[in-house]
């Protein structure tokens, strides 16, 4: 693991800047031009309550990832503040109480608070997954306490569909509106027996990777584990079929959103029914991540957005590169593959003239054997976005590039380009509906 490359306190004062930077611009405007209040403000304001400061996130480990995973309060987590079996949770918990992502403990206690039986948890629960959009539409409760949860402001955590793409091969994008207005795009790709959804796990991306529209765009806030198991609940609805694979390939850095993520990872399996081995977490890398994921012990695969087979090209198409070597990625890569047995797949983005020579394959396919992590390569071809100066690798290319690495004896696939995809890359969409531009900030990583 790397020493980090700025002392800690120095890189927790500019994350808080960027955290207070990130909060200060939260009010959005939408696409009708209303302008809506930061939902931190109108969430302090529900039930006619006093303002109450927002609770400060628990913060062990590394501040510089944890500050960024603090830039927005998740409302009631999944075990809030459950210690040794009891749950303290204050009035002001309960009146921003988000159902989506509450465990059954949680909202048995819920109920509970109501002096409603615990029963009542499930059926909560139930409503939720079988699409109600606002606590009224959960008919299986009493009326009368819907009309108390309404009032005290519990919500249901659904966004709203803001707008949609389809392409003929039947992949739709999604844009969502969440509760503080700002926009995140999420994908459905159905195939003959799959249905996969590209979540994304942030609103933006602060890594700002040079090929990426969503790193072009800015970085706002993390997302709750709410709104990624809302995504997938969307496109349920959205195609009327099961939703069988989930990958965090969408809009963020799920590293720099862990908690959430990992409790978006247990909603999306025990609550909607997808297998672990069924969803996909990727990176481009974050210092000190990869071992908590391990220790989080899920069984989703890992996969890690290499891009270049060396430390120097690496740093020049992505910035946070500079501040987490290739080399100590590949080390906690061999470290994740040891503690968990779990293969990693390695995503290699290919940008013309840039990585795509097969000199890149041979040295790609070194580095990998050297670390000896069963590791699989799969190849995106890359997606062009509005004003970049990278070229899409011709198919030749990428086939090339291909027999390369398999020729060097390692499995290789390479990831199909559904039609939206080539249209708009991941991010674009979003870019062009979220009117007020979001902050630009350095993740000093
Ligand atoms: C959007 S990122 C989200 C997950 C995470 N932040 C990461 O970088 O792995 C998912 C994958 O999409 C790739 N990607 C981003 N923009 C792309 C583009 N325009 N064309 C092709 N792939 C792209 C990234 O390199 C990454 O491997
Ligand atoms: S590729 Fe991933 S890490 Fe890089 S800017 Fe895009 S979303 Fe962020």
């Amino acid at each position: 693991m790397i020493a980090p490359s700025n002392p800690g306190n120095a890189a927790s004062a500019a994350v808080t800047a960027a955290a207070a930077a990130a909060t200060a611009t939260a009010a959005a405007t939408t696409s009708s031009g209303t302008r809506l209040a930061d939902s931190s403000d109108a969430t302090q304001r529900i039930g006619g309550q006093p303002s109450q400061p927002t609770p400060a996130p628990a913060r062990d480990g590394d501040p510089r990832v944890q500050l960024l995973e603090g830039v927005y309060p998740t409302f009631v987590p999944r075990n809030p503040g459950i210690q040794d079996g009891v749950w303290n949770a204050r009035d002001a918990d309960m009146v921003r109480a988000v159902l989506l992502g509450m465990d059954l403990p949680s909202l048995e206690q819920l109920a509970e608070h109501y002096g409603q039986p615990r029963f009542r948890a499930k059926q909560l629960l139930e409503g939720v997954l079988k699409g109600a959009h606002s606590v009224e539409e959960i008919s299986t409760i009493p009326k009368q306490w819907r009309a108390q949860l309404l009032a005290d402001g519990v919500r249901t955590g659904r966004s709203l569909l803001h707008h949609s793409v389809g392409d003929e091969d039947g992949t739709r994008k999604f844009l969502l509106q969440l509760h503080d207005g700002r926009i995140i795009e999420t994908v459905g790709i159905p195939t003959e027996d799959r249905l996969t959804v590209c979540v994304s796990s942030q609103v933006g991306c602060p890594m700002r990777c040079t090929f990426c529209a969503t790193g072009k765009g800015g970085f706002a806030r993390n997302l709750s584990a709410h709104e990624v198991l809302d995504q997938v609940l969307t496109v349920h609805e959205q195609f009327g079929r099961r939703v069988s694979n989930v990958v965090f390939m969408g809009m963020g850095e799920p590293l720099l959103n862990l908690p959430n993520v990992i409790r978006a990872y247990h909603g999306l399996n025990q609550d909607i029914g997808i297998g672990g081995a069924f969803i996909t977490i990727s990176t481009v890398g974050v210092p000190n991540a990869i071992a908590r994921l391990a220790a989080a012990k899920l069984k989703a695969t890992l996969a890690v957005s290499l891009h270049a087979p060396n430390q120097a090209l690496r740093e020049t198409i992505i910035p946070s590169a500079k501040a987490y070597p290739l080399e100590a990625l590949m080390d906690d890569c061999s470290s994740y593959f040891r503690a968990t047995g779990r293969r990693v797949t390695f995503e290699y983005t290919l940008l013309s003239g840039v990585n795509d020579e097969k000199a890149h394959a041979e040295e790609l396919t070194a580095l990998l054997r050297r670390y000896s992590l069963m590791s699989h390569v799969n190849i995106i071809p890359w997606n062009p976005v509005d004003e970049s100066e990278f070229k899409r690798p011709s198919r030749n290319r990428v086939y090339a590039f291909k027999q390369a690495v398999e020729a060097a004896g390692l499995p290789c696939t390479v990831r199909e380009t559904r039609g939206l995809e080539a249209a708009a890359a991941c991010g674009q969409l979003r870019n062009q509906f979220q009117k007020q531009p979001l902050p630009q900030f350095e993740v000093p990583l």
